[in-house]
Protein backbone atom coordinates (compact mmCIF):
# COMPACT_ATOMS: atom_id res chain seq x y z
CA UNK A 1 0.00 0.00 0.00
CA UNK A 2 1.20 3.65 -0.98
CA UNK A 3 1.92 6.03 1.71
CA UNK A 4 0.01 9.64 2.07
CA UNK A 5 2.42 12.45 1.98
CA UNK A 6 1.30 14.73 4.75
CA UNK A 7 1.41 18.05 2.22
CA UNK A 8 -1.23 16.04 0.40
CA UNK A 9 -3.87 16.71 2.65
CA UNK A 10 -3.60 19.82 2.77
CA UNK A 11 -2.25 21.84 0.31
CA UNK A 12 -3.22 21.95 -3.19
CA UNK A 13 -3.26 24.38 -6.08
CA UNK A 14 -6.02 26.81 -6.42
CA UNK A 15 -9.20 25.65 -8.36
CA UNK A 16 -8.09 22.08 -7.51
CA UNK A 17 -11.13 20.02 -7.80
CA UNK A 18 -13.05 18.36 -4.67
CA UNK A 19 -13.70 15.36 -6.01
CA UNK A 20 -9.88 14.55 -7.02
CA UNK A 21 -7.27 14.29 -4.84
CA UNK A 22 -4.28 16.24 -5.28
CA UNK A 23 -0.44 14.03 -5.47
CA UNK A 24 2.61 15.31 -5.42
CA UNK A 25 4.03 11.37 -6.02
CA UNK A 26 2.51 8.80 -8.33
CA UNK A 27 0.45 5.74 -7.08
CA UNK A 28 0.70 2.34 -7.89
CA UNK A 29 -2.14 0.49 -8.05
CA UNK A 30 -2.58 -3.26 -7.43
CA UNK A 31 -2.95 -4.05 -11.02
CA UNK A 32 1.01 -3.54 -11.55
CA UNK A 33 3.21 -6.10 -11.11
CA UNK A 34 6.42 -6.45 -8.96
CA UNK A 35 8.16 -7.22 -11.84
CA UNK A 36 7.13 -3.53 -13.87
CA UNK A 37 6.79 -2.07 -10.03
CA UNK A 38 10.78 -3.12 -10.35
CA UNK A 39 11.46 -1.07 -13.72
CA UNK A 40 8.99 1.77 -13.57
CA UNK A 41 9.41 2.44 -10.06
CA UNK A 42 11.73 4.27 -7.83
CA UNK A 43 14.54 2.39 -6.53
CA UNK A 44 14.44 0.88 -2.88
CA UNK A 45 17.08 2.75 -2.32
CA UNK A 46 16.29 6.34 -2.52
CA UNK A 47 13.09 5.92 -0.19
CA UNK A 48 13.26 8.99 1.92
CA UNK A 49 14.66 11.90 -0.67
CA UNK A 50 12.89 14.45 -1.57
CA UNK A 51 9.53 14.79 -3.23
CA UNK A 52 8.30 16.88 -6.06
CA UNK A 53 7.63 20.21 -5.08
CA UNK A 54 4.09 22.23 -7.08
CA UNK A 55 4.84 23.33 -10.42
CA UNK A 56 6.32 26.82 -10.53
CA UNK A 57 5.20 27.68 -14.09
CA UNK A 58 2.12 27.06 -14.21
CA UNK A 59 -1.70 27.79 -12.61
CA UNK A 60 -4.86 25.85 -13.56
CA UNK A 61 -7.82 27.92 -14.81
CA UNK A 62 -11.37 28.14 -16.25
CA UNK A 63 -11.27 28.06 -20.21
CA UNK A 64 -13.88 30.85 -21.05
CA UNK A 65 -13.21 31.76 -24.34
CA UNK A 66 -16.11 30.87 -26.29
CA UNK A 67 -14.08 29.69 -29.65
CA UNK A 68 -12.19 27.46 -27.31
CA UNK A 69 -13.53 23.83 -28.01
CA UNK A 70 -12.75 23.02 -23.81
CA UNK A 71 -14.62 26.07 -22.78
CA UNK A 72 -16.01 26.00 -19.52
CA UNK A 73 -13.56 23.40 -18.46
CA UNK A 74 -10.02 24.27 -17.31
CA UNK A 75 -6.74 24.27 -18.86
CA UNK A 76 -2.84 24.81 -17.70
CA UNK A 77 -1.23 28.66 -18.11
CA UNK A 78 1.98 30.03 -17.86
CA UNK A 79 2.30 32.27 -14.53
CA UNK A 80 5.36 33.36 -15.85
CA UNK A 81 7.66 32.76 -19.50
CA UNK A 82 8.92 29.14 -19.62
CA UNK A 83 11.91 29.49 -21.58
CA UNK A 84 12.46 26.78 -24.24
CA UNK A 85 13.24 23.07 -23.20
CA UNK A 86 12.46 23.56 -19.73
CA UNK A 87 10.66 20.72 -17.56
CA UNK A 88 7.27 22.36 -16.88
CA UNK A 89 5.98 19.52 -14.76
CA UNK A 90 5.33 15.76 -14.34
CA UNK A 91 2.46 13.94 -15.17
CA UNK A 92 1.44 12.66 -12.14
CA UNK A 93 -1.83 9.79 -11.74
CA UNK A 94 -2.31 6.39 -10.90
CA UNK A 95 0.20 3.89 -12.13
CA UNK A 96 -1.75 1.07 -13.43
CA UNK A 97 -1.89 -2.05 -16.08
CA UNK A 98 -5.82 -2.74 -16.17
CA UNK A 99 -7.92 -1.01 -18.52
CA UNK A 100 -9.06 2.78 -18.23
CA UNK A 101 -11.03 2.88 -20.92
CA UNK A 102 -13.38 5.80 -19.87
CA UNK A 103 -10.57 7.99 -18.38
CA UNK A 104 -9.79 10.84 -20.08
CA UNK A 105 -6.50 11.84 -17.98
CA UNK A 106 -4.82 8.14 -18.59
CA UNK A 107 -1.37 8.29 -20.48
CA UNK A 108 0.88 5.67 -21.90
CA UNK A 109 3.68 5.70 -19.67
CA UNK A 110 5.48 2.46 -20.41
CA UNK A 111 4.71 -0.92 -23.08
CA UNK A 112 6.72 -4.06 -22.12
CA UNK A 113 8.63 -6.57 -24.55
CA UNK A 114 5.40 -8.86 -24.11
CA UNK A 115 2.92 -5.99 -24.97
CA UNK A 116 1.99 -5.23 -21.03
CA UNK A 117 1.14 -1.33 -21.02
CA UNK A 118 1.48 0.82 -18.31
CA UNK A 119 -0.40 3.99 -17.73
CA UNK A 120 -0.70 7.15 -15.47
CA UNK A 121 -4.28 7.52 -14.75
CA UNK A 122 -4.84 11.28 -13.38
CA UNK A 123 -8.92 10.78 -13.42
CA UNK A 124 -9.21 10.59 -9.69
CA UNK A 125 -5.60 11.61 -8.12
CA UNK A 126 -3.33 13.66 -9.98
CA UNK A 127 -1.20 16.99 -9.99
CA UNK A 128 -1.67 20.03 -12.24
CA UNK A 129 -0.65 18.53 -14.98
CA UNK A 130 -4.25 16.83 -16.01
CA UNK A 131 -5.13 19.72 -16.65
CA UNK A 132 -3.49 19.97 -19.80
CA UNK A 133 -5.22 20.53 -23.21
CA UNK A 134 -4.71 19.44 -26.54
CA UNK A 135 -3.81 22.23 -29.26
CA UNK A 136 -6.17 21.24 -31.83
CA UNK A 137 -9.08 23.43 -32.56
CA UNK A 138 -6.70 26.36 -30.11
CA UNK A 139 -3.78 26.92 -31.73
CA UNK A 140 -1.64 25.70 -35.19
CA UNK A 141 0.66 23.76 -33.08
CA UNK A 142 1.58 22.66 -29.47
CA UNK A 143 3.38 24.51 -27.51
CA UNK A 144 4.86 21.92 -25.11
CA UNK A 145 5.60 18.23 -24.96
CA UNK A 146 5.58 14.56 -23.34
CA UNK A 147 8.36 13.66 -22.89
CA UNK A 148 9.71 10.86 -20.56
CA UNK A 149 12.58 11.32 -17.82
CA UNK A 150 14.13 9.12 -14.76
CA UNK A 151 13.90 11.05 -11.31
CA UNK A 152 16.94 11.03 -9.05
CA UNK A 153 15.60 7.95 -7.69
CA UNK A 154 14.90 6.23 -10.92
CA UNK A 155 11.22 6.59 -11.42
CA UNK A 156 10.11 6.66 -14.56
CA UNK A 157 8.33 9.72 -15.22
CA UNK A 158 6.19 10.90 -18.11
CA UNK A 159 7.34 14.82 -18.14
CA UNK A 160 5.58 18.06 -20.21
CA UNK A 161 8.30 20.13 -21.37
CA UNK A 162 8.07 23.30 -23.27
CA UNK A 163 9.32 22.77 -26.81
CA UNK A 164 12.04 24.89 -29.11
CA UNK A 165 10.26 28.30 -28.40
CA UNK A 166 9.61 30.23 -25.12
CA UNK A 167 6.15 30.02 -23.60
CA UNK A 168 4.54 33.45 -22.88
CA UNK A 169 3.42 34.78 -19.55
CA UNK A 170 -0.40 33.93 -19.34
CA UNK A 171 -0.49 31.76 -22.41
CA UNK A 172 -2.03 28.30 -22.34
CA UNK A 173 0.44 25.25 -22.14
CA UNK A 174 -0.79 23.06 -25.49
CA UNK A 175 0.39 19.47 -26.02
CA UNK A 176 -0.52 16.74 -28.78
CA UNK A 177 -2.23 13.93 -27.26
CA UNK A 178 -1.50 12.06 -30.37
CA UNK A 179 -3.93 10.69 -32.96
CA UNK A 180 -4.49 7.90 -31.08
CA UNK A 181 -6.29 9.29 -28.46
CA UNK A 182 -8.84 11.49 -30.37
CA UNK A 183 -9.19 7.91 -32.87
CA UNK A 184 -10.33 6.36 -29.80
CA UNK A 185 -12.68 8.68 -28.40
CA UNK A 186 -13.84 8.80 -32.23
CA UNK A 187 -14.58 5.33 -32.50
CA UNK A 188 -15.80 5.38 -28.94
CA UNK A 189 -18.78 8.06 -30.10
CA UNK A 190 -19.74 6.73 -33.14
CA UNK A 191 -20.37 3.11 -30.85
CA UNK A 192 -22.59 5.47 -28.88
CA UNK A 193 -24.49 6.62 -31.65
CA UNK A 194 -24.88 3.25 -33.51
CA UNK A 195 -26.11 2.18 -30.19
CA UNK A 196 -28.50 4.96 -29.72
CA UNK A 197 -30.65 3.84 -32.66
CA UNK A 198 -30.96 0.28 -31.64
C1 LIG B 1 -6.69 15.55 -19.71
S1 LIG B 1 -8.19 16.42 -19.73
C2 LIG B 1 -7.66 18.08 -19.88
C3 LIG B 1 -8.27 18.95 -18.82
C4 LIG B 1 -9.75 19.23 -18.95
N1 LIG B 1 -9.96 20.34 -19.86
C5 LIG B 1 -10.37 19.51 -17.59
O1 LIG B 1 -10.87 20.61 -17.34
O2 LIG B 1 -10.34 18.62 -16.74
C6 LIG B 1 -8.80 15.96 -21.32
C7 LIG B 1 -10.13 16.58 -21.66
O3 LIG B 1 -9.98 17.97 -21.96
C8 LIG B 1 -10.78 18.34 -23.06
N2 LIG B 1 -9.90 18.77 -24.16
C9 LIG B 1 -8.57 18.87 -24.14
N3 LIG B 1 -8.07 19.34 -25.29
C10 LIG B 1 -9.13 19.55 -26.09
C11 LIG B 1 -9.29 20.02 -27.44
N4 LIG B 1 -8.27 20.39 -28.19
N5 LIG B 1 -10.54 20.05 -27.95
C12 LIG B 1 -11.61 19.70 -27.21
N6 LIG B 1 -11.54 19.24 -25.93
C13 LIG B 1 -10.31 19.18 -25.38
C14 LIG B 1 -11.61 17.14 -23.42
O4 LIG B 1 -12.81 17.22 -22.69
C15 LIG B 1 -10.76 16.01 -22.91
O5 LIG B 1 -11.55 14.88 -22.61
Amino acid sequence: MSTINPRESTSKPPRWPVHVQYCFEPRYHSSVPAEIRALVGPKASASGTKTTPFCRWTVIRRVTEPSHPACGEYGLYAVKKIPPRTHIVDYIGEIHCDERLHSDYDLSLYRTQHGLSVGVDAFAMGNEARFVNDYRGIKAKPNAVFEERRTHAGELRMSIWSSNEAIKKGEEILVSYGKMWWHARSVGKDQTSEGSHE
